[in-house]
């Protein structure tokens, strides 16, 4: 295992180190840990502890270190734009405004869409990647505590800190081969947001995001933490856009007999009947009760073959969406108009309904993308 600290960890670490521990997790999300997949930074207690500093690779003794002669992941930190690769040539990058991941490639092919038009400027939220929906799912309710914050809530047009890279090495697929993996972690918190966004939800919360890139796969998990004494309540999604060569050569499998909700029919409930899930028109579909483990597929309708196999931790709702023409038209943000050929959101969330967190109580969930390439 090697640790970066890239910075001191601020007041959002602090605070979690005060409440250690001790913090249960609801029963809403009441995910076993897996430490492979979605370990959280905050549950490290290497990465933030003081002694985090020591462990600093350049003070390491050379002969300790099994992994020493190995080739590292690589870290880049430009204008606020985070870039991490791995020896054998996947990469991630992340735009500390949103957190928001705008570009994974393996195999030399990018997997995420993000749009030409995209504000990449911090204005907007960015139109692609993968945007992190939270405190809430789409328009807010009236009469809600979220009420007054934008479509999709703040997290996704906020600053956010980067907190540090960790970096380990797990077997390979081959005996003899060893996979590297990198871990970049991301924190908001309450104080870090605009007095606009802090006034409409002036909760104490905590956000750690972290973003893992192995050989074949993209993992994002999320921790929400409330560091107040007021319970809240959220909803959360990874809004994935996903890169695809063409609509018309996709079907989206594991959503037969799950219930969605239509947003394009005045958001009534359906069952969906088919195996493979054809987009053939403007498509706004939250799936519900889905099975966290059991994968959602996106395949080649030629072959079948898989293409991106989406699996989550405490996120049991899935949100499909495609705007077709007349809404990618109407997208100022959106391009080029015919773009929306080259994407599908497939979206892993938990918005059906709301997630409440007491004082000190922490919840986590995540995704794990498996990518053909
Ligand atoms: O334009 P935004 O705010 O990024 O939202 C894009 C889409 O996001 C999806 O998650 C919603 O289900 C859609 O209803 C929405 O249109």
């Amino acid at each position: 295992m090697s640790y970066t600290q890239c910075r001191s960890p601020g007041a959002l670490v602090a605070r979690q180190n005060k409440t250690g521990g001790a913090d249960k997790i609801p029963r809403a999300s009441n995910v076993k840990h897996q430490a492979s997949l979605f370990s959280l930074s905050t549950f490290n207690p290497i990465l933030f502890s003081p002694f985090s500093y020591t462990m600093d690779r350049s003070n390491k003794p050379s002969a300790i270190g099994v992994g020493a002669s190995l080739p590292q992941p690589t870290l880049s930190i430009k204008d606020n734009i985070i870039e991490a690769s791995l020896p054998t040539g996947q990469s991630v990058t992340v735009h500390l405004y949103g957190a928001t991941v705008t570009s994974w490639k393996t195999g030399g092919q990018e997997q995420l869409f993000v749009s030409e038009k995209a504000h990449l400027d911090g204005s907007k939220p960015i139109r692609g990647g993968i945007p992190l929906v939270f405190p809430v799912f789409g328009p807010p309710p009236q009469n809600h505590a979220t009420s007054t914050l934008p479509q999709h809530g703040f997290a996704r047009n906020s600053n956010w800190e980067f907190l540090g890279k960790s970096s380990s090495e797990a077997p390979g697929r081959d005996s003899d081969q060893t996979d590297l993996t990198v871990k970049l972690d991301f924190g908001l918190s309450h104080s870090m947001l605009t007095d606009e966004f802090r006034a409409a939800w002036p909760y104490e919360f905590g956000l750690v995001y972290s973003v893992t890139l192995t050989t074949d796969t993209l993992e994002t998990a999320l921790q929400v933490r409330n560091e107040g004494q007021q319970n809240f309540d959220f909803q959360v999604l990874m809004h994935t856009y996903l890169s695809i060569a063409d609509i018309s050569d996709i079907r989206v499998k594991g959503l037969e007999s799950k219930t969605y909700i239509d947003k394009t029919l005045q958001a009534t409930s359906h069952t969906e009947s088919s195996p493979a899930l054809a987009i053939t028109q403007e498509t706004d579909r939250v799936y519900q009760q889905l099975a966290p483990a059991v994968p959602i597929v996106v395949a080649s309708a030629k072959d079948d073959q898989s293409l991106f196999s989406i699996t989550r931790e405490g996120l049991t709702d899935v949100v499909v969406w495609n705007p077709w023409i007349e809404k990618a038209k109407g997208m100022a943000d959106f391009g080029p108009d015919e773009a929306y050929k080259n994407m599908i959101c497939v979206e892993a969330g938990s918005v059906s309904g709301w997630q409440t967190l007491e004082a000190g109580e922490a919840w986590e969930g995540g995704q794990s993308i498996k990518s053909r390439l």
